[in-house]
């Protein structure tokens, strides 16, 4: 039994793709697009960070247009941001790290929260408020690999996905560790194909990716 009332439970979204990539959407005309290139190479959950000025418009868009796709929205900082991004149509939450009345606020919504995580305190707070799916971030910065095996000793039960500075070398280390269900990364949605519109690079990247594993 859950103790909340959310549409979708986060083992749902950790389940769904090994990989989630980690989008920054500069021009509003990129977002549909670049959603349907990586759902054309077999990733269809994806985060729009909230860092820049359109990014609430284009997870509208993209939840939209892109039905096949799970909408979040991902730099939620505050309760404010967590409203305007469930607003604009985000199917999950995700935030680089927590505080506890965000813990609380998104406890009482329909829509789960995924929050950040860089020390066992930090999973420990969450776990108090029901919290067991957490993002690692920064990953590499804060351990690696090697930190996420330690987790797994006194956090038994709980499910990571670590994001930030995982690479196309990296990923599968990640991906084989017990603890870890997916990884999140900007490296399948390179800036420059984004800005030179290079759907189909996109595309093939997710693949050679998925193919890898
Ligand atoms: O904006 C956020 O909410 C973040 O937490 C940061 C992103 O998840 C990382 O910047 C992605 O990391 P890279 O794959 O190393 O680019």
């Amino acid at each position: 039994m859950s103790d909340n009332n959310w549409s979708l439970q986060p083992q749902d979204v950790f389940k769904r793709s090994p990989i989630v990539p980690v989008m920054v959407i500069n021009k509003i005309e990129h977002a549909v697009p670049l959603a349907k290139a990586l759902v054309a190479g077999g990733i269809s959950v994806l985060e729009v960070t909230l860092r820049t000025p359109c990014a609430l418009e284009a997870i509208a868009k993209i939840a939209k247009e892109v039905p096949e796709a799970l909408i979040g929205a991902g730099t939620i900082l505050n309760e404010a941001q967590l409203q305007q991004a469930v607003a604009a149509g985000s199917q999950f939450i995700i935030t680089p790290g927590a505080t506890v009345d965000l813990l609380k606020a998104a406890k009482k919504g329909n829509v789960p929260l995924i929050p950040g995580v860089a020390s066992i305190s930090e999973v420990m707070v969450g776990m108090e408020l029901g919290y067991t799916h957490f993002k690692f971030f920064p990953a590499e910065a804060s351990g690696g690999v090697n930190a996420l095996k330690s987790f797994s000793g006194p956090l038994a039960n709980i499910r990571f996905c670590p994001t930030g500075g995982i690479s196309p070398a990296t990923y599968k280390d990640y991906l084989a560790l017990d603890n870890v269900d997916c990884i999140g990364g900007s490296w399948i949605a390179p800036s420059d194909a984004v800005d030179s519109e290079d759907w189909a690079r996109i595309t093939q990247l997710c693949k050679d990716a998925l193919s890898g594993l």
